[in-house]
Formats: structure tokens, C-alpha cells, sequence
């Protein structure tokens, strides 16, 4: 087949492929996305084997062990969540967080800014981060502040874009100095080679020798994003992970898994486990 026509072919096919993921994300319900995985049982901070203080340590880690700084933090595909980037934001001054839809950001809005404070209480998660650093839980206020001082803005981005984020929103200096991303990319993914591509353009926002904290989904094909929203998951496994950093130029630093416990299995998706990736672009 002549090149140019092969090249058509897969042009036409990967817009396709952008159409339907962004058709399914349509109905997505923040407010429910929130419930389904961000309450308990998920969310137990009394639970020793719950998974969100495991989360929020392997985050507080990366962040906190003297190889990640710089200015510019950037979170890929933030949903309506901030959990992710508590412990950032100490570090960091410059923070970018970012999502494919507008209701999304709408509610990332309503928390930093807002009047009314976002479909979520966030403070046990703020609570549980200041215990992780040494503080009183009491000061959960205060680190609320500080990530609402440091947010630069809420932007729009789509990771099957060679340049994720709009024209418009160019990044200060050579990039970010480090990218944080969870439950993103294998999410919005039809099949592995947009996950390997997406996983190269967000690389191109972060400078070299900046660090890649990425989390995600292992084993899961689906999840409910509101009632009657199941939205396709490319399932993956460690290895598929580790091989598709390496296959975009990252040295990996450290691979840690979380394997659910049963009853934190409720029917919103078929997740397994759950990775965490801390890894360096030379
Ligand atoms: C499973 S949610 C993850 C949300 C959050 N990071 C978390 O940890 O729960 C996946 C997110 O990817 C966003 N998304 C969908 N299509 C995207 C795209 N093409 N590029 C970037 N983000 C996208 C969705 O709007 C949604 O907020
Ligand atoms: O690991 S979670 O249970 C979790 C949190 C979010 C998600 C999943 C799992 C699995 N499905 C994903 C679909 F993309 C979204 N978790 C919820 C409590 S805070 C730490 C993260």
C-alpha cells in the first residue's frame, strides 16, 4: 500500500480512536467519581491496609527525598482531585493542574477558589499529609492555603496531542521540572500504542532530568464514571509499565504495586492493583 495512503489510514484511524475515548468521557460525573473512589472503603484513613494512606506516602516520599525539585509543577489529567499533589505543593511554587474536561476543572475551580468548596471534603486527606510531614494534623488549613497560593491555573489538556496542552498555554522556562499523573493515561487509552504515544507527549512537557511520578490502574478494562458511564481501560501489568517508560527514555527509579484488598473491590471498575512509578527523563 502506498505510504502516504497507509499514513492516512492510521491519521483517520488514531482521530477516530480520539473521538470515541473523548465521546465516552462526555458523561463523566465528578461527583460521583469522587464518591465511588474517594469515600471509604477506598478512602479509610483507619484502615492500615487501605490504599490511600499507601498513596499518599509514596507520593510524600518521591517528593520529600532530595532529588525532585525545581519551579514548575504540572499534574496530567487531574480529574477532580488534589490528593495527587499535596506534598508537591510544598515543594514546588509553580503549579499547573489539568484536565480534558471542563466539569473537571470547574470543580478543581470551586475547591481552590470557589465559594462553595467542591463536591468533596478533602480535609482527611490534608489532615493525613501533614501527619505524613512531621506536622499537626490541625494544620491542614494552612496546607490548603499554600496549595491554593501555588496553583497557577486549571488548564485544558489531551495527551493524544503532540503538544498536550493549548498553544495558548505554554509553559514557563524549559518545561516542568516534574510531572505528576494518576489513573490518566491507561484511562483514556483505546489500546497501547496511544498509551505509548501519550506517555511521549506528556514527556515532552517535562525538561530533561525532571521526574515522572505516575500512577495507575493494573488489571482494570473498565470503570463507572457516574451511573450508567462505564468508560474503557487499557489493562496493564507491571511489566508493560516498566517497558513502555523505557520505551519512552525514562530510567526508572523506583516501581511500587498495591494489590486491593477484596472489599475495596465495590463494582465501580476491575481494578486489581495499583502502581507508582517515580522515574527520571536523563
Ligand atoms: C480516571 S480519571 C483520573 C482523575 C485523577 N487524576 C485521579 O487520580 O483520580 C481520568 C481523567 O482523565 C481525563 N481525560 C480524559 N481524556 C483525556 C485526554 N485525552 N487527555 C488528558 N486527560 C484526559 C478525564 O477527564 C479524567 O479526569
Ligand atoms: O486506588 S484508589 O482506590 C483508586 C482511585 C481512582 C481510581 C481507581 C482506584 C481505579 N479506577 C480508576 C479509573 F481510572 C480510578 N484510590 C482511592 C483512594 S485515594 C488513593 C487512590
Amino acid at each position: 500500500m502506498d505510504r502516504d495512503v497507509k499514513k492516512a489510514i492510521e491519521g483517520n484511524e488514531r482521530e477516530k480512536g480520539m473521538e470515541a475515548m473523548s465521546a465516552c468521557y462526555q458523561g463523566f460525573d465528578p461527583a460521583a467519581y469522587l464518591q465511588y473512589n474517594y469515600t471509604p472503603p477506598r478512602a479509610d484513613f483507619d484502615r492500615p491496609d487501605s490504599i490511600v494512606p499507601w498513596k499518599l506516602e509514596c507520593l510524600h516520599r518521591a517528593f520529600t527525598e532530595g532529588d525532585v525539585g525545581g519551579k514548575v509543577l504540572v499534574d496530567v489529567g487531574s480529574g477532580p482531585t488534589i490528593y495527587q499533589v499535596l506534598s508537591g505543593c510544598e515543594v514546588f511554587d509553580t503549579l499547573f493542574l489539568t484536565d480534558f474536561l471542563e466539569v473537571n476543572r470547574q470543580e478543581l475551580r470551586r475547591w481552590l477558589w470557589g465559594e462553595g468548596g467542591g463536591s468533596l471534603d478533602w480535609t482527611p486527606y490534608l489532615q493525613h499529609v501533614c501527619k505524613l510531614e512531621g506536622r499537626c494534623p490541625s494544620a491542614w488549613s494552612e496546607k490548603a492555603a499554600r496549595l491554593r497560593s501555588v496553583v497557577s491555573d486549571v488548564l485544558p489538556i489531551d495527551v493524544h496531542r503532540s503538544d498536550p496542552l493549548h498553544p495558548g498555554s505554554k509553559l514557563p522556562g524549559a518545561g516542568a521540572d516534574c510531572l505528576v499523573s494518576s489513573f490518566c493515561l491507561e484511562s483514556v487509552s483505546p489500546n497501547l500504542d496511544f498509551f505509548n504515544r501519550a506517555l511521549g507527549h506528556i514527556g515532552g512537557l517535562l525538561r530533561p532530568g525532571g521526574h515522572l511520578l505516575l500512577i495507575g490502574a493494573l488489571g482494570e478494562s473498565y470503570y463507572m464514571a457516574g451511573p450508567g458511564v462505564r468508560i474503557p481501560v487499557l489493562s496493564l501489568d507491571e511489566a508493560q509499565v516498566c517497558a513502555s517508560l523505557k520505551g519512552s527514555g525514562y530510567t526508572l527509579v523506583r516501581l511500587e504495586v498495591y494489590s486491593l484488598p477484596q472489599d475495596m473491590k465495590v463494582g465501580v471498575d476491575d481494578v486489581t492493583g495499583v502502581f507508582f512509578v517515580k522515574a527520571r527523563k536523563p
